[in-house]
């Protein structure tokens, strides 16, 4: 039986420049069971990510602020976005930026938490957030202002059941700290080769190869092809 999939997209679907490696678009679309696509980011890049796919709709985004299963029609949020964009301020008031520019594409459909460029000084952040009960999860891509209550674990949780199957009938592939408690909770979890400490500690199996081709590998382990 081929299990069900939940997959990370930066890092686990991408070459190192962040853009989506081609060769996984195929063996997502004829996965032989549900996949769902699980990122740190906004809400609309997975939806999209699923649409260009052409399979259905199933994201937990937002590192499980949001989770949304087209065939449920409804969409859950979890966290505290006020509290996040409380951060924001504090953070902007004492002098540092968001980093992303003026429209700002990656907060810009942001819904429950909020993501500062790696290029911005962490330690403040960290202790604006801890005054205001969050937590910052560094992702390699950017540091994500968030409860820590959410995580892409809970967002399996609910979109598992939308779906009809445990969270540990799932397999689960990513590459950070915001893929940890996934792993943990999935039945089968593997860390890309790139994938950081957290990631690695929390894996089942570490694949021997680096970004695509750590999924693909994870992929084949889970449904060998011939
Ligand atoms: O948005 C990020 O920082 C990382 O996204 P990811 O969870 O798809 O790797
Ligand atoms: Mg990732």
């Amino acid at each position: 039986m081929v299990p069900p999939l939940v997959a990370d997209i930066d890092g686990t679907l991408t070459r190192p420049d962040k853009s989506i490696d081609l060769r996984v678009l195929d063996p997502i679309r004829t996965w032989e069971a549900p996949v769902v696509i699980a990122t740190g980011k906004a809400f609309p890049y997975p939806v999209a990510l699923c649409e260009f796919l052409g399979i259905e709709i199933a994201v937990i985004a937002e590192n499980g602020g949001v989770v949304f299963l087209e065939a449920a029609d409804e969409v859950a949020y979890n966290g505290d976005p006020e509290g996040a964009a409380a951060v924001a301020a504090e953070y902007r008031e004492a002098g540092h930026e968001l980093g992303w520019g003026a429209v700002d594409p990656v907060n810009r459909w942001r819904e429950t938490e909020v993501a500062v460029s790696r290029d911005q000084p962490l330690e403040p952040l960290v202790e604006i957030a801890e005054r205001h009960g969050l937590a910052v999860v560094d992702t390699g891509y950017a540091y994500h202002v968030k409860s820590p209550a959410v995580d892409k674990s809970r967002g399996l949780e609910a979109v598992a059941g939308l779906l009809g199957h445990e969270p540990s009938e799932f397999a689960a592939v990513g590459d950070s700290e915001n893929d940890a408690e996934l792993f943990e909770r999935a039945g089968r979890s593997f860390a890309v080769a790139n994938a950081d400490g957290a990631a690695r500690a929390a894996a089942d199996t570490v694949t021997d190869g680096s970004f695509a081709d750590g999924f693909l590998e994870a992929l084949e382990r889970l449904h060998p092809s011939a």
